[in-house]
């Protein structure tokens, strides 16, 4: 991080800073594939506006590669989220938070600084695992949500355009994310932006407990 000014409001990754990779690659991914074709079989209007969106003559089959080149396409994105709703309603899906992501969660209300979550995932997709979270419902500690409508988390301008939604100067916003690409965009933007390893390897944090602690 090279600017220092206290940050007013935070900006999180999921995958890899707020929850486990783990989480998101064995279980909300698989849970997807599992019952993708299934869920496009029974829902044929909700489907339709996605499955336009995808190339191919055969959009469902570009999907489930997409899954598995785990690529970040909004209209994959979109159809994981609607199909994951089920899983997190009846149980089977928990969403999972590090031990220090609730308590960051909280700290950094009470200190007044708003937090927003930016992550591939959609924005109905973000509800849900943090409403639906091993620590209960969160969302009350979550300001805004911002997916891949407002555009690639590799792309600067992305990082512009949450600024400008936020109604915030670039240096007032501070981003946290596992990956480097995300965390250059964002300094690119004029953000403050800090790098996480969970895994403990060269980062410039390992815990949501080390950020504004
Ligand atoms: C909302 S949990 C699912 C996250 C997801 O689909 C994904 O691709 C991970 O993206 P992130 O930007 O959170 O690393
Ligand atoms: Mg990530």
């Amino acid at each position: 991080m090279t600017n220092h000014t206290p940050p007013k409001a935070i900006l999180l990754d999921i995958e890899g800073t707020t929850s486990s990779i783990s989480f998101v690659a064995d279980e909300l991914f698989p849970y997807a594939r599992k019952h993708l074709a299934a869920f496009v079989e029974a829902n044929p209007e909700v489907v339709a506006p996605i499955l336009a969106q995808v190339p191919g003559d055969d959009p469902v089959a570009t999907l489930f590669q997409w899954i598995d080149e785990d690529r970040k396409e909004t209209p994959l994105k979109t159809l994981q989220g609607l199909i994951w709703a089920q899983g997190y309603a009846d149980g089977e899906l928990k969403g999972h938070v590090y031990p220090d992501t609730p308590e960051a969660l909280r700290r950094w209300t009470e200190a007044g600084i708003k937090v927003n979550i930016y992550s591939s995932g959609s924005i109905a997709a973000q509800k849900l695992i943090f409403g639906h979270s091993v620590a209960g419902d969160l969302t009350p500690f979550l300001s805004s949500y911002f997916d891949t409508t407002t555009g690639p988390k590799r792309d600067s301008d992305s990082y512009t355009k949450i600024i400008d939604a936020l109604d915030l100067a670039p240096s007032e916003l501070l981003f946290v994310s596992d990956m480097v690409a995300e965390v250059d965009a964002a300094h690119e933007a004029g953000l403050q932006a800090l790098l996480i390893d969970r895994a403990g390897g060269a980062a410039d944090v390992h815990s949501l407990a080390e950020v504004l602690p």
